[in-house]
């Protein structure tokens, strides 16, 4: 995690977080407490776009998972879809990988430790590979999707794929829980890919 930077949107206040990925971001928007307790503007379409991020998300999901729980890494093809992601409870690691051909983050990845006791998001692009593990007894997870669920285009790589050597902090937690579909799930040399990387 390298440089933060605070951008005003009208009022409202957001902080953005570089990650060693450079087009996943962590967002913690300004929370205004009083004695009551506090009040944050999570999203707002127009300080979304101020930042150069989407202004319009179609769908919102929450999963609700268990300890050891591991989902991922799940992408779309043909109607891809950025995602917004927030635990409301629990403790999760949450990655994700670029899959873009030719992006100079092509097959690196990022983990991020995120909890419902902090007010934070992260976003994930278009064409990125997501995924996390519930490191709590238990974890709410919602996250907005700018494009729709599109079963047919729905891809998953492998959790464990030796090529990303991805450092899930599985201590304690043993094999985790994955479902039968994530278990079928294809190796990155051998997985069709998103679309190919456009410079900004
Ligand atoms: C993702 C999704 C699933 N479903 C249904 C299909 C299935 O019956 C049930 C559970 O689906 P899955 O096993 O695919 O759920 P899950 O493994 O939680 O899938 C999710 O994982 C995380 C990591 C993501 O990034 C998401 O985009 C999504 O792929 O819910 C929908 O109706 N709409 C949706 O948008």
């Amino acid at each position: 995690m390298t440089i933060s930077m605070v951008y005003l949107c009208d009022h409202s206040v957001m902080r953005v977080i570089d990650t060693p990925l450079q087009d996943v971001k962590l967002l913690r928007p300004k929370q205004y407490p009083d004695e009551r307790g506090w009040f944050s503007e999570v999203f707002t379409g127009k300080g979304f776009s101020a930042l150069g991020l989407p202004e319009h998300f179609v769908q919102e999901n929450q999963s609700y998972s268990s300890r050891g729980v591991l989902r991922g890494l799940h992408y779309q093809l043909g109607k891809q879809q950025g995602k917004l992601v927030r635990v409301l409870s629990g403790t999760i690691w949450d990655v994700a990988v670029d899959l873009r051909p030719g992006s100079p983050d092509f097959g690196q990845w990022a983990g991020f430790e995120l909890t419902g006791d902090e007010l934070e998001l992260l976003w994930i692009p278009e064409g990125f590979g997501h995924g996390f593990l519930v490191t709590s007894e238990s974890a709410n997870v919602l996250y907005k999707t700018t494009g729709y669920y599109y079963p047919a285009g729905e891809r998953c790589i492998r959790w464990d794929d030796p090529s990303l050597k991805i450092d899930w902090p599985l201590e304690g937690l043993g094999v985790p829980n994955i479902s039968a579909k994530d278990a079928t799930g294809s190796y990155m040399s051998q997985a069709e890919l998103p679309p190919a990387y456009l410079p900004k």
